[in-house]
């Protein structure tokens, strides 16, 4: 738990403190997912991952489509109640999926779904592979999501026609120094959808929950976002310039990350037997670098517990502090943070522009060890 020592930990892999996922997530996963990887292996994957979700390409070909598709998930939600952790994990498949094969997208996505929700279960369950386990479904989970891909790469390669999504830049060589096999492209779009799922889902979910709690905050986001709506006509999407004036929206979209933490700590594993702080971990072992505790150090955000967005803005420095670690840090930062944070961010553009909302009241929302509502959270819907 100690801030010191696991930015340590994730500062020098060269040392042999190498990522230490469970078995289940790395059969799931694929093994040539990215946290499987490490040495140059990595580097080309990661390169190749930064081609496909970097900021270039945010500005140029990602943020578009999420605004268009944004649109399209927000619409008829007036006069509806719903569950807003079932609307938000839809919509973030959905949109991640897009992305990826934005033509076929709409024709699988049902049947995919499905699929890679089995994926996502096994990717954390106890390796026992007979039937009736969740790793046993997960690797079908996994078996099915490939046969899907595949198919689609078939139809790529046989059909004349170019398409402006990641697939393609994957089947063409997007970035030039690294060429990926076919397999490295399965295991980067499964990654892909992996990672950027329940951290973007589960953290839209909580933002609408803190802004519901909290009014003047509600109202300051709304100020924000009614504001570049001015600047515009109703059908024009927002851009990269407009999505770098959200400033209240990142501090919003920060705090939630902060209080609900969606990633507790990453594992990593020694490949030699190392001293730490007087420790000796001996070669092959695990460590949870934990770093969930440190977004509650009242050192770093006085009143911890308090959902206070204004504290990114009062102190600039504390996104770029030393032990802000919720997207890790060192050469495993991640990759997809602005992604993540233009994709909860032009939600919220599109839903606080659009409707009120009013919770449903009295449903649960576990914030430990997973944050989750188990039977949904429903809110109630009008269009202003
Ligand atoms: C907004 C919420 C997000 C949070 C809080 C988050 C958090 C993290 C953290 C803590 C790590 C470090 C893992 C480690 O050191 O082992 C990581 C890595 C990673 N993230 Fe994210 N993430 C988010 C969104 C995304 C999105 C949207 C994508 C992709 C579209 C993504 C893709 C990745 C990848 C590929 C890695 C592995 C990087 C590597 O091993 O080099 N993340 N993320």
């Amino acid at each position: 738990m100690d801030p010191e020592l696991n930015r340590y930990i994730l500062l020098n892999e060269a040392k042999g403190l190498i990522p230490g996922y469970p078995q289940s997530m790395l059969d799931i996963l694929g093994k040539c997912n990215i946290a499987a990887v490490y040495g140059s292996t990595h580097k080309n994957i990661r390169n190749n991952m930064l081609s496909l979700i970097g900021t270039s390409m945010i500005k140029d070909r990602l943020l578009p489509r999420i605004d268009r598709y944004m649109r399209l998930h927000l619409n008829n939600w007036d006069n509806t109640t719903v569950d807003i952790q079932e609307k938000t994990m839809n919509m973030t498949l959905l949109i991640a999926l897009k992305q990826i094969a934005e033509v076929e997208s709409s024709s699988i996505y049902e049947d995919f779904k499905v699929e890679f929700g089995k994926l996502l279960v096994g990717s954390l369950s106890l390796p026992i592979n007979i039937p009736g386990t969740k790793y046993y479904h997960g690797l079908k989970g996994r078996k099915n999501v490939m046969k899907f891909l595949k198919e689609l790469v078939e139809r790529r390669r046989e059909s004349p026609v170019t398409y402006d999504d990641k697939l393609d830049l994957m089947l063409n060589g997007v970035d030039s120094s690294y060429m990926l096999s076919d397999e490295e492209i399965y295991d980067q779009i499964i990654t892909i959808l992996y990672s950027g799922y329940e951290t973007v889902s589960t953290t839209s979910m909580m933002a609408v929950k803190y802004l519901h709690d909290h009014p003047e905050a509600l109202q300051e986001l709304r100020d924000e976002h009614f504001s570049i709506r001015k600047t515009k006509t109703a059908e024009e999407s927002i851009g990269w310039d407009d999505y770098k004036s959200m400033k209240f929206t990142r501090a919003v979209i920060l705090e939630t990350l902060r209080l609900a933490t969606v990633i507790n700590g990453v594992l990593r594993k020694t490949t030699k037997t190392i001293e730490l702080n007087g420790f000796v971990i001996p070669k092959g072992w695990k460590i949870y670098v934990y770093t969930r505790e440190i977004n509650c150090d009242p050192f770093l955000y006085p009143e911890p517990f308090k959902f206070n967005p204004w504290r990114w803005l009062d102190n600039k420095s504390l996104e770029w502090h030393t032990y802000f670690l919720i997207f890790g840090g060192g050469g495993r930062l991640c990759p997809g943070k602005e992604l993540g944070i233009v994709t909860i961010s032009t939600f919220l553009h599109y839903f606080v522009t659009t409707y009120r909302w009013e919770e449903i009241g009295g449903e649960k929302i576990l914030e430990f060890p997973r944050v989750e509502a188990p039977n949904g959270f429903h809110i109630r819907v009008n269009k202003f």
